[in-house]
């Protein structure tokens, strides 16, 4: 996520017998809010407590973006026409920048924890490697690395899905991988036969085999592999920056596994 992103909160107070106008008013202007390309989402919520109270927050591409570009924009003026008339309700209009504190409680279970923990990635690996040894295209790039490698992708693999962050602390972390990959020259062939395999080592370690974390599982093979490409044959040193962050891989649209 770019850091310059920037949320904006709207405080209301708009008396009881003019709320359902004033949401729907909302519904309306959020039309040119969900078109402005200087919007990233926005939500409506009304105080549960007090149900005069209203707060809409807004993300934006930054606040320049928004002071400039989208109040110059055809999609502001859309906008106000139909909140212009609760201007006086508004108790508080602000930007927010990022503390740095922030993250997601238990109640979506990381993809690490849904997985079976750190045993699941050990199993994974190793049913990858002793595929990748004997592999034709893979074989050759493989089969000299000592033993511990398999155990180093599985807690590589571990920490972006949520786990422990051994990778990062004990092992070099991004730059450290990213730099495992660099010269390698791996093919589109090569990059797709690993994918198949590390596919067929999910089933055969027993991976959960549910759709939602088996196509967050996908997207970030797809992901990584095709940036495994990049490093290995684009890629130079000063593109692997001590401080880029471990990627953190979640559940994507799916939201989190299935609950009936
Ligand atoms: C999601 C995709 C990938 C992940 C998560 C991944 C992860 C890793 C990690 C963590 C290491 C370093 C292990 C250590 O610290 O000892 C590594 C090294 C390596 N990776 Fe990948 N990798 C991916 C894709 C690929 C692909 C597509 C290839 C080749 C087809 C590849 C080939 C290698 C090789 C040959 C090394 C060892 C380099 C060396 O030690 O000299 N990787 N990978």
């Amino acid at each position: 996520m770019s850091s310059s992103r920037t949320v904006e909160y709207i405080r209301y107070t708009v008396a009881a017998d003019g709320a359902e106008e004033f949401i729907a008013a909302y519904a309306r202007a959020a039309e040119s809010l969900a078109a402005s390309p200087q919007c990233v989402d926005y939500e409506l919520r009304r105080c549960e407590e007090e149900p005069e109270s209203f707060i809409l927050r807004i993300t934006w591409t930054s606040t320049r973006e928004h002071m400039e570009t989208f109040r110059a924009s055809a999609e502001f003026r859309a906008f106000f026409a139909e909140v212009g008339p609760y201007v006086k309700d508004i108790a508080e209009m602000r930007h927010y920048a990022p503390t740095g504190v922030a993250g997601q409680g238990a109640a979506v279970p990381s993809l690490y924890a849904w997985a079976g923990g750190a045993k699941s990635f050990e199993r994974l690996t190793e049913a990858f490697y002793a595929k990748v040894v004997a592999d034709d295209l893979l074989g050759g790039l493989f089969r000299d690395l000592p033993h511990e490698h398999a155990g180093h992708v599985a807690l590589w693999i571990a920490e972006v899905f949520g786990g422990p962050k051994t990778y990062s602390e004990e092992l070099g972390g991004h730059r450290h991988m990213a730099l495992k990959h660099l010269g390698k020259h791996i093919t589109e062939a090569q990059r797709r036969r690993w994918v198949n395999l590390l596919l067929d080592a999910a089933d055969e370690a027993e991976l959960p085999g549910d759709p939602e974390f088996r196509s967050a599982f996908v997207a970030y093979v797809e992901w990584g592999t095709r940036m495994a490409l990049y490093y290995s044959n684009d890629a130079s040193d000063e593109d692997c920056p001590p401080d880029q962050p471990m990627p953190a891989w979640g559940w994507g649209v799916p939201g989190g596994p299935y609950r009936p």
